[in-house]
């Protein structure tokens, strides 16, 4: 006879919208209570079956831009994103961080937009909604005819953000190493040889995939983001993210190669147990301390060659960072030779 079996309930209150099953959507819900960019804020503060009460006071009260206004029309409740009815959505004013990560972005795209590009690589996270909107805007700033242009995202809360903006989606499995004119993409640390640590939104494979078919990558991020050895601000640890069965093994294998912490991303109040990654998987968020830069390469590839780990958020070919400020204007760092 087989035993019966019981069925557990979740906790976390499971009526409530998983806000995960939003994730990092075009309206900035990055994690909860981080600042949404575009000044679109989606709080968790309505009940069920409230509206979605949607003001505008990132351009000093003006009427949304296109771009808000296509997103906020994908967010609209609807029979394919019933989740999002226990949210109340506003447009918040735009904090001084989201000034300095649109600083970056706008900078990134003004200066290294192709005119004549065909593919164009796509990040995930906060700061990249920036760089859509600008992209959208270069039709009228530029002439530039972007029905002439490919995005590739770099996981769902991107390509929602490419539709979003009424540009055209493709899919990484069409294009190879060199194809992509250029990917824009967020960072979550940048040492002083434009290392970086990425995954903080649990992308970092889409994103390293991108990034490696593309001839160019452009960082974009807020100054709070820039150290000199990766693991110094950033310590919740390098993203590594792992098949789930093999997860136990990696993490054994993580302490051998000298991680101080190892942590099994969780949903919290989004999702009662591990995150899992747009590709299925679980993300190790690992802590080496303070990497010197000349390492980072060297963790990579050690990191790599453990059974069960799919990719690590180490990436260490950016060719220019741009570092916004909280006054509006950007820096720009281009890769040590
Ligand atoms: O790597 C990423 C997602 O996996 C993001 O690019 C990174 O977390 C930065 O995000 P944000 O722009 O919101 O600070």
């Amino acid at each position: 006879m087989y035993g019966r079996a019981l069925g557990l309930g979740q906790g976390g209150g499971g009526a409530r919208a998983p806000l995960s099953r939003i994730g990092r959507t075009p309206a900035g819900l990055v994690r909860p209570g981080a600042c949404a960019a575009s000044g679109l804020v989606v709080s968790r503060a309505g009940g069920c079956g409230e509206g979605l009460g949607v003001k505008d006071v990132s351009s000093g009260g003006k009427r949304p831009s296109s771009i808000q206004r296509s997103l906020l029309h994908r967010l609209r409740p609807g029979p394919s994103c019933v989740f999002i009815r226990s949210m109340s959505l506003r447009l918040g004013e735009i904090s001084l961080v989201e000034k300095a990560k649109r600083a970056a972005a706008y900078k990134a795209v003004d200066e290294h937009f192709p005119a004549d590009a065909k593919v164009v690589g796509i990040g995930s996270g906060s700061t990249v909604i920036y760089a859509v909107e600008r992209i959208a805007q270069l039709a009228e700033l530029r002439g530039i005819d972007l029905s002439k242009v490919t995005f590739v995202p770099t996981g769902f809360q991107s390509k929602q953000l490419i539709i979003g903006a009424g540009l055209n989606v493709a899919s990484i499995d069409q294009f190879s190493v060199g194809d992509l004119d250029i990917v824009i993409d967020g960072a979550d640390e940048v040492d002083d040889s434009l290392n970086c640590i990425k995954g903080g939104g649990a992308c970092l494979f889409q994103e390293k995939l991108v990034g490696q078919c593309a001839r160019k990558f452009v960082i974009v991020a807020d100054s709070s983001k820039k150290s000199h050895k990766l693991g110094s601000k950033w310590i919740q640890g390098v993203p590594i993210e792992v098949i789930p069965m093999a997860y136990p093994k990696v993490e054994a294998d993580l302490l051998r190669l000298g991680a101080k912490q190892i942590t099994l991303r969780q949903g919290g109040k989004a999702k009662a147990g591990p995150v899992v990654t747009d590709n299925g998987n679980f993300i190790l968020d690992t802590h080496f301390g303070s990497i010197e830069p000349s390492e980072v390469r060297n963790l990579d590839i050690k990191i790599k060659l453990l059974v069960g780990v799919v990719e690590t958020g180490l990436f260490d070919y950016g060719a220019v960072a741009y570092f916004g400020e909280t006054d509006g204007t950007a820096s720009t760092f281009t890769r040590p030779e």
